[in-house]
């Protein structure tokens, strides 16, 4: 059993099996069991079609298994679920409303009082460096300013459990790291669980306590590695050979898929 009290997501044996338009059936995620542990960072990483956007839907509750055991914070999801925050690749704001009030969407939404929320509201723009811009429109932020305010609009109503897809894909590179680093700050202020989707091996290892690499049609979580890196990282940590041995062994494993590689956890400091 790979679950215990703390965990805050657990996956058992998780199937999903779609049925095609012509009626035959694509088995999109193959026997996935993963546990995320209460405060920890876990990517996961993959070809594109492995299925991880399948996976992100069942945690929301968007979507049901077809076979296996989801539980979020010990409790099966039995609906979409209001009480996480969810990140997705294009930080979709509503252009009409202002900064503070596209971040005070998720209170309004679940009929709670903004005063409440007004200050963490404030607090976590300052945290992502968005102080002074709360009555500005979207169309007055750059890209990487925009997914900042959709940072913070998953956070504002204090969910435990962060899932985040893709968040930075549309960025450029540069602002890609920084905004790695701004997560990784967020991510110890607030102690939140964080299950992060990416493309990015570098990204990965970057973020990451646990990278789980997961194999292409059907998904399987091929290998899951932990990060021994220390914390805090800095943008330099990426030109360290210890980073470039992790980035390595998941490469390999990635390009390994294919040839037959068998479901197993191990941890890169036992490789
Ligand atoms: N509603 C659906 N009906 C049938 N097949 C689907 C459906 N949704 C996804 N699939 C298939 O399931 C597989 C996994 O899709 P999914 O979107 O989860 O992959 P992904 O890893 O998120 O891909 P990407 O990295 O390109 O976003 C793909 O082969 C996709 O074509």
């Amino acid at each position: 059993m790979l679950s215990n009290d703390t965990s805050d997501i657990v996956l058992n044996n998780v199937n999903k099996i779609y049925k095609t338009r012509e009626g035959k059936d694509l088995h999109a995620i193959k026997d996935v069991s993963l546990s995320v542990e209460k405060g920890e960072f876990v990517s996961i990483l993959g070809p594109s079609g492995c299925g991880k956007s399948t996976l992100l839907n069942i945690l929301c509750g968007l979507l049901d298994p077809s076979d296996g055991e989801v539980l979020i914070g010990g409790e099966p999801i039995k609906g979409p679920r209001k009480d996480l925050g969810v990140v997705f690749q294009q930080p979709l704001l509503l252009p009409w409303l202002k900064v503070i009030d596209n971040v005070l969407i998720p209170v309004d939404v679940q009929d709670r009082k903004r005063s409440e929320y007004m200050g963490r509201a404030m607090h976590l723009l300052e945290i992502v460096g968005l102080k002074g811009f709360e009555k500005k429109y979207p169309s007055e932020l750059s890209g990487g300013m925009q997914q900042r305010v959709g940072i913070v609009r998953s956070l504002v109503h204090d969910p435990s459990l962060l899932l985040m897809d893709e968040p930075f894909s549309a960025l450029d590179a540069m602002t890609r790291e920084s905004m790695s680093v701004e997560l990784q700050r967020i991510w110890k202020e607030t102690g939140k669980t964080i299950l992060f989707i990416t493309h990015s091996i570098s990204e990965a290892v970057f973020l990451s306590d646990r990278v789980a690499v997961m194999s292409s049609r059907p998904g399987r979580i091929a290998r899951i590695i932990n990060v021994g890196l220390p914390r805090p990282r800095s943008i330099e940590i990426m030109n360290t050979d210890q980073f470039g041995v992790y980035t390595k062994q998941i490469r390999r494993e990635i390009e390994g898929d294919g040839q037959g590689i068998s479901p197993k956890l191990i941890s890169a400091q036992q490789a």
